[in-house]
């Protein structure tokens, strides 16, 4: 089993109930233990082509019998199962699940990046992800997700208020 950390986005339907029950259903899988689960948060969009309606993110850790390959299918399985279709990058989405740590792997490949590529760059990500796994160390650039925190503006992520 490998200490896994995931990314969870939505922006279109009832993203509160798609987030949690996705969650649910990815702990259902055999071979899959959700570990955390962190809270969640109201965030900007941040990077889209077009203006969008803001997204409710959070991050989770898994323990995975899983392939890094085989989890990425796994998430994107999990992705259709909630609606989501493919209009493309950086679109509105039901469910977006991307794999950001798989231990302390690093993996280039055309259909998976390890540890994901954008991860250090994105408040929607570090903020929830430390709450869970402050010590993580990125393999990349070596230094805890609590450090990577430090170094990115945090003001368009709001803790959700159910
Ligand atoms: N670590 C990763 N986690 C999830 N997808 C990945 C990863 N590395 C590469 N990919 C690839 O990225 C492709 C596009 O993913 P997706 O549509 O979720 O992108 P996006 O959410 O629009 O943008 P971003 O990747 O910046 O979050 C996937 O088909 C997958 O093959
Ligand atoms: N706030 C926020 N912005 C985004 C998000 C996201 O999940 N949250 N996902 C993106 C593409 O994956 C692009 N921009």
């Amino acid at each position: 089993m490998v200490d896994c950390a995931i990314a969870l986005g939505s922006n279109q339907g009832n993203s509160l109930e798609i987030l949690t029950k996705s969650l649910s259903a990815l702990n259902q899988i055999p071979g899959i233990i959700l570990k955390a689960t962190s809270s969640w948060y109201q965030t900007e969009p941040l990077g889209t082509p077009q203006s969008q309606p803001d997204y409710l993110n959070g991050c989770a850790l898994l323990s995975a019998r899983q392939t890094p390959e085989e989890l990425l299918n796994v998430l994107q399985a999990t992705e259709i199962q909630f609606g989501r279709t493919n209009k493309g990058a950086l679109q509105p989405r039901t469910l977006d699940l991307d794999l950001l740590l798989y231990g302390d792997l690093i993996l280039n490949t055309p259909n998976l990046t390890i540890p994901h590529p954008r991860m250090i760059e994105r408040a929607f990500v570090l903020v929830p992800l430390a709450e869970i796994a402050p010590d993580w160390i990125e393999p990349k650039s070596k230094a805890k997700i609590a450090r990577l925190l430090r170094n990115v503006d945090t003001s368009g992520v709001k803790p959700y208020i159910v």
